[in-house]
């Protein structure tokens, strides 16, 4: 397969707001009009580093919110086997145990690959590898409000855990590196998973990508 035989859209945009509800939503969608299998989602989530070493102790103390958190290196590697037309066989990441678990998620290479993650345009070597990026534009508050809930209801956390993260780490880290990688996206979206125009606009531009590979 060629260079071109993987079309990578990368969405991104602060914690919680609505990456993962814009990437499953137009997801799903594709899937219905185009296949299965020719469509497929990534987390950059799974690419959090191991710490399988580090004591629980330890680990509560990583700042996941910096890009130095993230094993862009196999994310990278990753993208271009399925560029080449490989399979690859993703981390599944744990984040009650923050750390990856022993098992790998097999995913065979796409036409589309929609991947989602807070920190993908702060890296040069990934925006060289996308042929389309969106920058979920959510207000902060929102979103905070929104990761409290899920962190607690789906992530193992405490009410103070989420403040004292978002305060230590999770802000800081927003406004020092994602929102300055907005400069780097193609499109910028308001209202996230639920804004139905960008959603068909998106929907519409991937098919053109398609159409023109
Ligand atoms: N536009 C929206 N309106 C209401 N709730 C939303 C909206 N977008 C996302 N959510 C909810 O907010 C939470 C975080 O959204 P998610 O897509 O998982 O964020 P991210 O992937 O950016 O961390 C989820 O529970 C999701 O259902
Ligand atoms: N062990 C971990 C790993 C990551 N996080 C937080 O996840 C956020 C990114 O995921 P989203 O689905 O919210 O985009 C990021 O802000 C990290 O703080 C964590 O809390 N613990």
């Amino acid at each position: 397969m060629s260079d071109q035989s993987c079309i990578i859209i990368a969405i991104t945009g602060a914690s919680a707001s609505g990456k993962s509800l814009i990437s499953s939503t137009i997801h799903k969608e594709l899937c219905n009009e185009l296949g299965y299998e020719e469509i497929g989602m990534i987390a950059e989530d799974s690419y959090y580093k191991d710490q399988g070493h580090l004591s629980f102790k330890e680990r509560i103390k990583t700042n996941y919110d910096h890009p130095n958190s993230m094993d862009h290196d196999l994310l990278i590697q990753h993208l271009k086997a399925l560029k080449l037309g490989n399979a690859i066989d993703i981390p599944v990441y744990n984040y009650v145990e923050h750390s990856r678990t022993q098992e790998v998620t097999h995913f065979e290479p796409k036409k589309v690959v929609i991947l989602e993650g807070i920190l993908l345009l702060t890296d040069e070597r990934i925006r060289q590898e996308v042929n389309m990026s969106v920058f979920v534009d959510t207000p902060l508050d929102i979103c905070f409000i929104r990761r409290l809930q899920r962190d607690m209801e789906e992530r193992g956390r405490s009410l103070q855990s989420v403040i004292e993260q978002y305060q230590a780490t999770v802000r800081p880290m927003f406004l020092q590196f994602i929102e300055p990688s907005k400069q780097y996206a193609d499109i910028v979206v308001p209202q996230g998973g639920k804004n139905r125009i960008a959603i068909n606009m998106l929907k519409a531009q991937i098919k053109h990508l398609l159409d023109n590979k």
